[in-house]
């Protein structure tokens, strides 16, 4: 299974577990995750939400030869688009704790969590440019929100990557930890939301997420119908095609 799910003392884990291809994330992964954080709406047992990846990598982002493939620009409602919903609108409070690298939708999800540990070797990326792409999950408005424009901007228009320490700076990680205290330490603050009322977490995430919900939902549809169009333009196509080359993209030749 290249997600796993576990619930115990009132936690649901949802962990990426495709190493072998950097937890790379498929339609059947989004679909997974998306089942699993809305079952977990209704679900009396779940009092928290704890996303997980591996000590050397949380994902390498969408899967690449799924975007290659992908012919139609209709982002509707994808995998991809669900899993989107359902985390930005979850009412539960979700932890997240990240290893390694976060690629693309591996970092604009987590703007989406209440709590964001790092291990000391994360490392975060947005190469959505990179990729002929734009930015996806309200991250082209949450995060100039976080952390000023003109240093979002680096981050998504030259999509260059950064340190545990630099997301903790800017905000978008809640702290820094050694690796392997990493999941003890989320898991262990996963424990005391569970501990604490349901009813006093879910109204304090409502009023703090307050107005912001249905722009977010918005931005999304906005991103999403830019994205659709540009994951089948040539531009992109010859970025993912690069990539699986192991060379660099040539973009001249597009005007
Ligand atoms: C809506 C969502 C949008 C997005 O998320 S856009 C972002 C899309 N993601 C990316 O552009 C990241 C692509 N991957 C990488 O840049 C690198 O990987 C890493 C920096 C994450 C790690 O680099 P290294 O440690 O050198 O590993 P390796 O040799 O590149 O990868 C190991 C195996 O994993 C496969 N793989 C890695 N990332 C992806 C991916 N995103 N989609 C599909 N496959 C991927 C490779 O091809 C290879 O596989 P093999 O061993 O068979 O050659």
């Amino acid at each position: 299974m290249d997600i796993l799910t576990s619930k115990a003392n009132g936690i649901l884990t949802i962990e990426f577990n495709r190493p072998e291809k950097k937890n790379a994330i498929t339609a059947a992964m989004y679909q997974m995750m998306a089942d699993a954080i809305r079952n977990a709406e209704g679900d009396a047992a779940v009092r928290a939400i704890l996303i997980i990846g591996k000590p050397e990598v949380f994902t390498a982002g969408n899967d690449l030869d799924d975007f290659l493939k992908n012919e139609s620009a209709e982002v509707g409602d994808r995998p991809v688009a669900q899993f989107m919903r359902a985390l930005s609108s979850a009412s539960k409070p979700v932890v997240a704790a990240v290893a390694g690298n976060a690629v693309g939708i591996g970092t604009t999800l987590l703007m989406h969590c209440d709590l964001v540990y790092a291990a000391e070797n994360a490392k975060f990326a947005m190469p959505f440019t990179q990729l002929g792409l734009c930015p996806e999950f309200a991250s082209s408005m949450l995060f100039p929100q976080m952390v000023g424009y003109q240093r979002a901007a680096e981050k998504l228009m030259l999509g260059e990557a950064f340190s545990a320490q630099e997301a903790y700076e800017m905000g978008l990680v809640s702290r820094v930890l050694p690796i392997d205290d990493l999941v003890p330490f989320a898991h262990g603050q996963a424990a005391k939301l569970v501990a604490l009322p349901a009813s006093s977490l879910r109204v304090t995430k409502r009023l703090m997420k307050g107005a912001q919900a249905a722009v977010v939902d918005a931005r999304m549809m906005d991103e999403n119908k830019h994205f659709g169009e540009m994951l089948i333009a040539k531009e992109a196509k010859e970025a993912f095609t690069a990539f699986f080359e192991k060379r660099r993209p040539d973009f001249t030749k597009f005007a």
